[in-house]
């Protein structure tokens, strides 16, 4: 009898009469009929996928299962006591992950409440999952609202989740076999699963976003270190590269897609006010500007190190001594300066290399300083040396301990070579540390430069990354700016994505100078880009050697910065990604 009913109804909105169903139950039966050509009185059972296919679409989604995991869980915790089972669905409807009550295995299988069910619309007929991929929107399909007979024992609630740059991923739902029978009853089903939704964007946006700056928003202080509402992620330009559904609908409105438009055109913030947000402040101190008059709480969370893909790389002991302050988060530089930690304590002598104004001076000081205050320290000018120079220095017995610090030892002339080797030879209490700016190997083999020195000066190398190749460039132009202007002068979202942007052949000595001159022209409290001078015009927009995969490693894989060092737009680098074979990492 209610099969008759339901057909008859089914029959009534098709010929566009109202019978009090929800618009999206009555659109969908309309679907079900006029575009997938079904018929309500078949009773079709549920539609599993095979093995195989369901082990493919388990694999396409394995980014989102992960994300969701304990999503799913804890959720399954609240509703298993309400015989609900939860279910999450890839976005073309196939049941991926589910928890639900092994003692109703075979009930739930039959019913499609179950690993490889197949809940697209197109297939099963008006049910949540299938709905909701549809219309994007969450929805309850409640017992008749089920378009096929097989179903209508069941109530669905579903709620879309979507992945960071807008696109429906995947749909979580949570189910009973058996339900009290008005739709209200599952009120509380739809707040558990739009949350769990929401929270499950956000584990995956994080899960992204491990490089980038992520801002997450929310409307009481009280939740927002917890459980915020909205995150998006920035690039260092400040520009939006990912977000959560919730920062869509609360920054668009009915303008501009989100991805790609500025921060500060949405927030009265830029990417430089980021770690005022960061978790050291009190949340209710955190309050962002909306352009449009409102207010929010914002946890500006800050770019951490790439994973890597073997063990996790230990990180460098932080000791508040003088090699902590040489670099941001780098995963290049983390572990030189663990070696340069290690190696400080003993007598090795050291070759510091790497280009010029890489910061081998700065490190050759910071690994003396951090050797202990029982040596002196002895500075020599290569470059300046003669003999009779180096003998007065040297010669005479000084402190029994010390560093000797040879900048540019390559300039060492030929003539004095030899006469440093012995004078080392003489006072084993002299630790060589030399920087270098050339192969010092090659010299040797060119007979440029003397073996016996050479091997006297080259315990251990640490070479020094150029500038171009550093993830931390961001936290270099920041400390070097602090260190002329403390507080006082900030750089625009433009400016400073110029800066990241460029190339810098000369490195920090480069950067310092247009860091100087900035700071001359800029007349307020924000450096901006007609402040900046063009950039020295030595060599290509980028160095020759130097592989797109070198410019997107240092990019973080960011491929709108990496454009800008390229000095080619993002579409270019995507398809010169994709003809070299080159995709981000995980
Ligand atoms: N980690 C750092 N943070 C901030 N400033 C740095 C850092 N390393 C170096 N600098 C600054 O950059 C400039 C260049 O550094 P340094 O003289 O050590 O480079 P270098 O490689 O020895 O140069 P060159 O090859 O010309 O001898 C210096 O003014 C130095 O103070």
């Amino acid at each position: 009898m209610i099969e008759r009913n339901h057909v008859e109804e089914i029959e009534r909105v098709l010929e566009g009469r109202t019978t009090g169903r929800d618009s999206q139950v009555s659109e969908s039966w309309k679907r079900c009929v006029e575009i997938y050509g079904m018929d309500p009185t078949r009773a079709d059972p549920a539609h599993i996928v095979t093995e195989a296919e369901l082990r493919e679409h388990r694999m396409q989604a394995e980014r989102m299962i992960a994300s969701a995991r304990s999503g799913l869980q804890s959720l399954f915790r609240q509703v298993a006591r309400q015989n609900y089972t939860v279910l999450l669905t890839d976005a073309k409807g196939v049941c991926v992950d589910f928890f639900g009550d092994p003692d109703f295995e075979d009930e739930l299988r039959g019913s499609g409440l179950f690993m490889g069910a197949n809940w697209s619309e197109d297939l099963a007929g008006t049910c949540a999952a299938g709905a909701c991929i549809v219309t994007g929107e969450p929805v309850t399909i409640h017992q008749d609202d089920h378009f096929g007979n097989a179903h209508t024992a069941l109530s669905c609630t579903a709620a879309p989740v979507y992945d960071s740059l807008g696109q429906l991923a995947a749909v979580l739902d949570i189910s009973l076999l058996q339900s009290p029978s008005p739709k209200s009853s599952q009120n509380l089903a739809m707040s558990l699963v739009t949350s769990s939704a929401r929270r499950v964007e956000m584990a995956n946006l994080m899960a992204q976003s491990r490089r980038e700056w992520v801002l997450r928003l929310s409307t009481s202080p009280e939740f927002l270190d917890v459980d915020p509402e909205a995150a998006v992620t920035l690039d260092g330009g400040g520009r939006i590269i990912g977000f959560t559904r919730a920062a869509d609908k609360l920054f668009r409105g009915d303008t501009a897609p989100l991805l790609g438009q500025r921060i500060d055109s949405l927030l009265d913030l830029s990417v430089d006010d980021l770690p005022d947000l960061m978790r050291d402040r009190p949340t209710e101190d955190r309050v962002v500007n909306l352009r449009d008059g409102g207010a929010l709480f914002g946890h500006a969370i800050a770019p951490q190190s790439p994973r890597s893909s073997g063990t996790p790389a230990r990180r460098l002991r932080k000791t508040g001594g003088p090699l902590d302050a040489l670099a941001g988060t780098d995963a290049g530089m983390q572990p030189l300066l663990e070696r340069a930690e290690r190696l400080a304590r003993t007598h090795v002598p050291l070759l510091v290399s790497g280009e010029t104004g890489t910061g081998k001076m700065r490190l050759a000081r910071a690994i003396h300083v951090a050797g202990g205050a029982d040596r002196a320290l002895i500075t020599v000018e290569c470059a300046a040396q003669t003999p009779d120079r180096l003998q007065e220095l040297l010669g005479a017995p000084g402190q029994a301990r010390a560093t000797l610090l040879l900048r540019r030892i390559e300039e060492l002339p030929r003539e004095a070579q030899a006469l440093l080797t012995s004078l080392l030879d003489e006072r084993p209490g002299l630790r060589p540390v030399a920087t270098c700016c050339t192969d010092l190997g090659r010299a040797v083999n060119d007979g440029l430069f003397h073996k016996p020195l050479f091997y006297r000066l080259s315990g251990a190398e640490l070479a020094l990354p150029p500038l171009r190749k550093r993830q931390d460039l961001g936290w270099l132009i920041d400390r070097l700016l602090r260190r002329r202007a403390q507080d006082e002068l900030r750089l625009s979202p433009a400016a400073r994505a110029d800066l990241t942007g460029r190339v810098w052949h000369g490195n920090l000595h480069e950067l310092e100078s247009v860091l100087d001159v900035a700071v001359a022209l800029c007349d307020g409290e924000v450096i901006d880009l007609p402040d900046l001078p063009p950039p020295a015009g030595l060599g290509g927009p980028a160095a020759p050697q130097e592989t797109l995969e070198d410019v997107l490693e240092a990019c973080g894989w960011n491929m709108a910065q990496a454009a800008r060092r390229l000095g080619v737009n993002r579409s270019t680098v995507m398809r010169r990604m994709r003809r070299a074979g080159l995709t981000p990492p995980a």
